[in-house]
């Protein structure tokens, strides 16, 4: 099994992995799949070979800050995601690594995009950039480092996670995007890969086990294809088979035009996985109709997961985009409400958490059901985690016995200590009553997971879930509830910040989209000339809407850009390997 990788214009064997998109609109998202299948095969032949070489190439300088610690993703076509020691800020990071020798002007321009993304979000669901370095041979991406991997792992590990997780990471996953679409912002990549994951950590001096029983706290990576749609739309079709929307995949290339409402279409077939252990939909497969993005809910494999997440579920894969859920209207949904649910259990003095024996007993029956399940959960009958039921029960030993050993305890410990802390806030922050997204990120702790007793009947591990934790989320997302629905928005980006000139006197990149409107009687060539002619009569700050999204490059140079008119500006068209 492996991930699978965007859908990329750029499928060529010199494509950055990373940031590779499709916003080709000359081909057919036929084309551009068959194009991606090439990227990940050479992909699959790179991998391993190049492990840190990418990393090597760092400038002394940089090397001697970061000190290598491990390979997180090995290097894939030019760039490598790594697990490093920043010796200045005295942590760990992850360092995604980028190769500058073989990215087109495009990728280049897209890295600088992502980059200029991440430096304006600031949420606890979402990875924080740290630090940005940009050397003569790579680009470098200091994030936090989420130490647990991401959820695609671990699906791939333990099938199935049981819908009292899935609600917790749902929740986090949704107020990621809600942020994000507040600020018209649309991640276009959401997949198991893109959300990193992380577990309590452990206080100094105890033994944590390195389970997931306890708490999954989450946020968004990858925000390579993401694009700031200041209208709200974007027309570029990009993403990931196998999690694009029917808006996406069904309008004529020309017309397609879509909203933020493809994020949550995405993050339905995330949902799907992590309760059911298996897709929606065959990855990597172009669908041929819009039958073949209907979706199906087998009834053995549906039937274990509770009405409110199946509702969940359903609610974001609404073919109909204008009435498909929004990340701010899940957050009401009854599954949220439903932190009173074993109220007895969940709500008891925390000396009472304990995990009984039985519970997890019970558990192990319902693993290797799962299992037996696994694969009809695609449309196509072929299964694309392929989680056999040894390596299933084997987990679930593994799980089981964590579960009811002393480590658990410790945890519990872990959970409650931060719990507090988490609480504590929340409760100050309740009373101030500030509705804004920046000053709920920056005050409250993310929730944070717990053990408890959980009567884990129909799920396939067990994943017992404090109520303090409960609680919290219930404060939050009860938070998120008052405030109105375009609260949070007024902040808006700056794009020409974004993407031009990082320092004053330095040449920087920027897209005109606006002046590339092609017209079918003009060739290439022309197109071009016609940039250069047209140029005059546009200003650089009308950049509109998902402007970004067209492959037109023009490169500024100037000697004091603080200061320069735009007409002042020299613009020059820059040759972009595709489309034109
Ligand atoms: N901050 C992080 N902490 C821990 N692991 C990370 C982090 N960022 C990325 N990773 C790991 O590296 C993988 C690749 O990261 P990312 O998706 O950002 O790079 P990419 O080059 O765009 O990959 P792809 O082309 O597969 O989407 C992720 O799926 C995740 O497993």
């Amino acid at each position: 099994m492996s991930k699978s990788g965007p859908i990329s214009s750029s499928g060529t064997t010199d494509s950055v992995d990373s940031s590779s998109t499709f916003s080709n609109s000359n081909l057919t998202v036929a084309e551009m799949a068959a194009r991606e299948v090439a990227r990940l095969s050479q992909q699959r032949t790179q991998k391993g070979g190049g492990s840190t070489a990418i990393f090597l190439q760092l400038s002394d300088m940089l090397k001697h800050r970061y000190k290598l610690i491990s390979t997180i993703r090995p290097s894939i076509s030019n760039s490598e995601v790594i697990l490093a020691y920043d010796q200045i800020l005295d942590t760990q990071v992850a360092l995604k690594v980028i190769n500058k020798a073989s990215l087109t002007e495009a990728e280049k321009w897209r890295v600088l995009r992502e980059t200029g993304l991440l430096k304006k979000l600031s949420h606890p669901n979402i990875i924080k950039l740290q630090d940005f370095h940009e050397t003569e041979t790579c680009y470098v991406f200091v994030l936090e480092y989420m130490k647990d991997g991401d959820l695609f792992d671990l699906v791939k590990q333990t099938g199935a996670l049981a819908s009292d997780q899935v609600r917790i990471i749902a929740a986090q996953v949704a107020l990621g995007l809600r942020y994000l679409h507040s600020r018209r912002v649309i991640h276009r990549d959401i997949k198991p890969e893109n959300i990193g994951i992380r577990f309590p950590t452990p206080s100094e001096g105890d033994d944590v086990p390195d389970n997931h029983e306890n708490w999954t706290e989450v946020k968004l990576i990858d925000f390579g294809l993401s694009t700031y749609a200041k209208s709200g739309r974007a027309r570029t079709p990009c993403g990931t088979l196998g999690y694009m929307a029917p808006e996406i995949l069904f309008i004529g290339l020309h017309e397609c035009e879509y909203t933020s409402a493809v994020d949550m279409w995405a993050f339905g077939c995330l949902l799907y996985i992590l309760l059911t252990g298996a897709p929606p939909f065959e990855l990597g497969i172009v669908p041929q109709s819009k039958l073949d993005v209907v979706v199906s809910y087998p009834p053995s494999i549906w039937s274990k997961v509770p009405a409110n997440a199946q509702q969940a579920v359903e609610a974001c894969l609404n073919p109909n985009p204008e009435t498909r859920i929004t990340a701010a209207k899940f957050l009401d949904l009854e599954w949220f409400k439903e932190d009173d649910e074993g109220e007895d259990e969940s709500t008891g003095p925390r000396d009472d958490v304990t995990v009984g024996d039985a519970e997890c007993e019970s558990n192990d029956g319902d693993i290797s059901e799962g299992t037996s399940d696994n694969s009809t959960g695609s449309r196509s009958g072929r299964s694309y985690f392929s989680v056999d039921s040894r390596a299933r029960s084997e987990a679930a030993e593994k799980s089981t016995a964590q579960t009811k050993g002393r480590a658990q305890k410790v945890a519990v410990g872990i959970a409650n200590q931060r719990m507090d802390t988490a609480e504590s806030r929340m409760k100050s922050r309740m009373v101030e009553n500030s509705s804004s997204d920046e000053d709920l990120s920056s005050e409250v702790d993310p929730p944070i997971g717990h053990v408890s007793k959980h009567k884990a009947k129909g799920l396939h591990q067990p994943v017992p879930v404090e109520a303090k934790r409960a609680k919290s989320i219930a404060a939050l997302l009860a938070k998120y509830k008052d405030e109105q629905e375009d609260g949070g928005a007024a902040t808006e980006f700056d794009l020409e910040s974004l993407t031009v000139d990082r320092e004053p006197n330095v040449e920087g990149w920027l897209r005109l989209s606006d002046l590339l409107r092609p017209s079918a009687s003009k060739d290439k060539r022309d197109r071009e000339f016609e940039l250069q002619t047209e140029r005059k009569e546009e200003t650089f700050g009308s950049i509109e809407g998902d402007s970004d999204e067209r492959h037109v490059i023009v490169r500024v140079t100037t000697d004091d850009r603080s200061s320069a008119e735009p007409e002042e500006v020299a613009v020059n068209v820059v040759h972009t390997p595709s489309p034109f």
